[in-house]
């Protein structure tokens, strides 16, 4: 699949004056930038959506690329990679300004060293720690940087900064609030119904809409649904593309009075996570363990504490195909973003068939919610109308961080400041990741370097290296060949839920090894351990990955299983002790 283009995109020409009909091509090429940016929606977990087009003074496409997943080459180097000698002079066109995750400037030196001269950006980085850092590091190195709606102004170049808004609308809300960008669907009949009085519900839309579904998945880092939905549909909430993106699914059940045969507890080909009610059904949670579900207890089943929660553990965009009755609770709570209604020309009629909406308590047309920036499409037979609930907080003239909010209204919690979380390589410290994109070179049986794309690509292959079973050995072959550490992560994950047994007894025996191999890790990208020690003197070091059930999980503190117990253990040691660590 190429995501590297020499394209033929030419901006649609204006006659109006010189300054509009300049700021007519700059919109067109950032808008393009954004368009492109969406491409990578599906093959990895989501991530901030970069894009990138390079145009030369005489208004022709050099070259374009777009951030195919986490960890792989920048969208500006891949532009440039395109563009060759003609981005000499060129002006470079970017949805969001980049982020340095790398922790080597990549994309502003790809532009720099390309010749680029000018620069257009659509939206500043939101996120606190990179916000500014890529336009300065362009303007000191010469280029002219012009970011929309600061240095350019009018009509069709807020438009343009709007769609830029929109395509990381995710990453947006990550840096002003701590829910996850949510998304309600559902599917109703022209009377209103989401399904018959019986509850039978399959199908509503068509096929076309349903297949429309499973690249709203894709785009998805989970899918939500409520019990009811559970017990009525029996939802496999899978994606469907065989092989790419496979969201968490998550069902909120408040009494756990689910059923023992379930799609969802099937977790070969996605995993799932049941959320519930402190002390509910103790005995079916630990039937869902043993089929490898994993269960979350809430002192309150409230849809903001949940989100919060995952939103915690690094989740960015969800999507909810509850039935009304959750889908209520979560509009009320302020959760939901966007909806995406689809409308089948059907009438099913019936006094007590669910709606997709229960009840909000709203007694007047005049409470109504009214949706924003509205789309009608339409899909088959069917209509989709999308719109948002809230608007996509802007960021002019700079979203405060929670930090800031807290020092004027100390109402708002900020950041528990004693922590330092990452997951993601665009969090702060997320170079500290295991999905940060630095190549490591670790010893084979033979004592023979072999290069690997990531520490999470090694730590996968891991699991199967040494298995004596032909499945085992194309598992490693595949993760080798994937680009994206997430990939790797996708691969690792599923062929051990699919052979639990041939994994485990492995991948235990060389867990220690792997987690002393992180802290070399640390070693080969600059950041050696007494920084590590200085950064987090004073400071819990969660790791998100220790939520894995082969770690046990440190932060819940109930069971350091598996290597929960020593990785926490061997931290502490490398935190207290001012002599180096001997491994
Ligand atoms: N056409 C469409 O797009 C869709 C149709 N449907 C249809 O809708 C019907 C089910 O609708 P509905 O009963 O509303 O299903 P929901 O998916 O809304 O499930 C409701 C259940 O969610 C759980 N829950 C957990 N926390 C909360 C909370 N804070 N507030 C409310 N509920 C919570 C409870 O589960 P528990 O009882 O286990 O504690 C509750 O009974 C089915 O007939 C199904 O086919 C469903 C989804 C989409
Ligand atoms: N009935 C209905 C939908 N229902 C939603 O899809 C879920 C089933 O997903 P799966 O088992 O993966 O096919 C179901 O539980 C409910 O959330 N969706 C739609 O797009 N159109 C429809 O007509």
């Amino acid at each position: 699949m190429a995501f590297a283009l020499g394209a033929h995109f030419s901006p649609p020409i204006c006659k109006v004056g010189n300054i509009s009909h300049a700021h007519a091509d700059d919109a067109a090429y950032v808008r393009r930038a954004a368009d492109l940016s969406e491409k990578s929606a599906g093959f990895t977990s989501p991530h901030p959506n970069f894009g990138c087009v390079i145009a030369t003074s005489s208004g022709k496409v050099a070259g374009e690329g777009y951030l195919y997943a986490q960890g792989t080459k920048p969208a500006e180097v891949l532009a440039v990679e395109a563009g060759g000698e003609r981005c000499r002079g060129a002006t470079a066109y970017l949805n969001l300004e980049p982020g340095d995750c790398h922790g080597d400037h990549t994309a502003v030196s790809a532009l720099v060293q390309a010749g680029i001269t000018r620069a257009v950006v659509g939206i500043r980085h939101p996120l606190q720690h990179l916000r500014g850092k890529a336009v300065c590091a362009l303007r000191s190195q010469g280029l002219q940087v012009d970011v929309l709606g600061e240095d350019l102004q009018s009509k069709v170049i807020e438009e343009a900064r709007k769609s830029c808004l929109l395509v990381n609308a995710p990453l947006i809300l990550r840096a002003c609030s701590r829910v996850p960008f949510s998304v309600l669907k559902y599917a109703m009949t022209l009377d209103g119904k989401i399904a018959a009085s019986s509850g039978h519900a399959s199908w509503i839309s068509s096929k076309m809409s349903r297949s429309r579904v499973f690249e709203l998945r894709g785009r998805s880092d989970a899918v939500i649904v409520g019990g009811n939905t559970v017990r009525k549909d029996n939802p496999r909430l899978t994606a469907r593309d065989g092989g790419g993106h496979m969201p968490m699914r998550i069902v909120l059940s408040q009494t756990l009075n689910l059923p023992k045969e379930a799609n969802l507890w099937d977790v070969s080909d996605a995993s799932t996570i049941v959320v519930t009610q402190r002390g509910a059904r103790r005995n079916f949670q630990k039937f869902l363990a043993s089929k490898g579900v994993e269960v979350v207890e809430f002192d309150i089943l409230n849809p903001r504490d949940v989100m919060e929660y995952f939103h915690d553990r690094g989740y960015l965009s969800i999507l909810w195909e509850c039935g009304g009755t959750l889908a209520a609770s979560a509009i009320s709570s302020r959760v939901i973003h966007k909806v995406f209604a689809f409308v089948a020309p059907k009438i099913i009629g019936g006094k007590n068939a669910p709606t997709p909406v229960g009840e909000l308590g709203m007694v007047e047309m005049s409470q109504a919610l009214d949706l924003i920036d509205i789309c009608y499409e339409q899909v088959g037979p069917d209509m989709l109308i999308s719109g948002f609930l809230q608007p996509v907080p802007d960021l002019m003239p700079v979203i405060p961080s929670e930090d800031e909010t807290f020092a004027i209204d100390p109402t708002v919690t900020p950041y528990e400041s004693s922590v330092i979380s990452f997951y993601k390589t665009w969090d702060p410290y997320g170079a500290f990741s295991n999905f940060s994109p630095h190549p490591i070179q670790m010893p084979d049986g033979d004592g023979n370097y072999v290069t690997w794309s990531s520490v999470e690509h090694y730590y996968q292959a891991q699991k199967f290296i040494g298995v004596n079973d032909p499945a085992a050995q194309d598992c490693v072959e595949k993760i080798k060949a994937v680009r994206s550490p997430e990939e790797a992560a996708r691969i690792g994950r599923s062929m051990q839920r699919q052979y639990p047994d041939l994994v485990w007894s492995s991948v235990f025996l060389k867990g220690i090894s792997n987690w002393l191999l992180y802290f070399d890790y640390m070693d080969i990208i600059g950041i050696t351990k007494s920084v590590i020690l200085l950064s987090t003197a004073d400071k819990d070091l969660l790791y998100y990955f220790v939520y894995f059930l082969f770690f046990g999980s440190y932060k819940k503190k109930k069971k350091m299983d598996h290597l929960g117990g020593p990785c926490m253990q061997l931290m502490n040691e490398v935190r207290h002790n001012s002599s180096p660590h001997s491994y």
